[in-house]
């Protein structure tokens, strides 16, 4: 059982979901991580979504470049929270998978952040959040590299 699980679209796209790996393993959140595709193997993408409450997951990290509907599609077989990381993958550069992931529907949401690395970081930072409202160790860790990010910002900042 994994708190966390975390899809992408292509195996392509691990330089970019490695942000939210590292940044998971330094909040001590736990994770699975999946390759899957909305497009190209519906069947597994339905199948994971709607056994993935039962087997205790609590909130789903999903990323894809281009027609990037794999968050969507995922959010649509789950009422777990799924967070949507587009990804700069195509000529577009991540123009087409933001547009595809954040632009959901009333009634499903997905969680949208922002396009690449920085928004794969987020992804992990806001999953955090959400399972720290149950769990507050999770909350406590990231309140620890919140501090410890300020701090950094601020050793940095002098002659004034
Ligand atoms: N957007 C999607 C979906 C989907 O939404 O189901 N499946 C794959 N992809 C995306 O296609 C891009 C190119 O994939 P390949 O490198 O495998 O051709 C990747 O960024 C992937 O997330």
């Amino acid at each position: 059982m994994a708190r966390v699980a975390i899809v992408m679209g292509s195996q392509s796209d691990m330089p970019y979901m490695e942000e939210t790996i590292k940044a998971l393993d330094g909040l001590g959140l736990d994770h699975e991580v999946h390759v899957m595709s909305a497009h190209r193997t519906p069947d597994l993408v339905q199948r994971f979504a709607t056994g993935a409450a039962e087997r205790g997951v609590k909130v789903v990290i999903a990323a894809a470049g281009g027609a990037a509907h794999l968050p969507g599609v995922i959010a649509s077989w789950t009422t777990l929270p799924v967070i949507g990381v587009p990804l700069p993958t195509t000529d577009l550069k991540g123009f087409d998978a933001l547009l595809a992931i954040v632009q959901m529907p009333a009634g499903v949401p997905v969680a949208t952040v922002a396009v690449g690395k920085a928004g794969a970081r987020n992804a992990a930072f806001l999953a955090a959040q959400i399972i720290g409202l149950s769990e507050p160790q999770f909350a406590d860790a990231y309140r620890a590299y919140r501090e410890e990010q300020a701090a950094k910002i601020r050793e940095g900042v002098t002659g004034f």
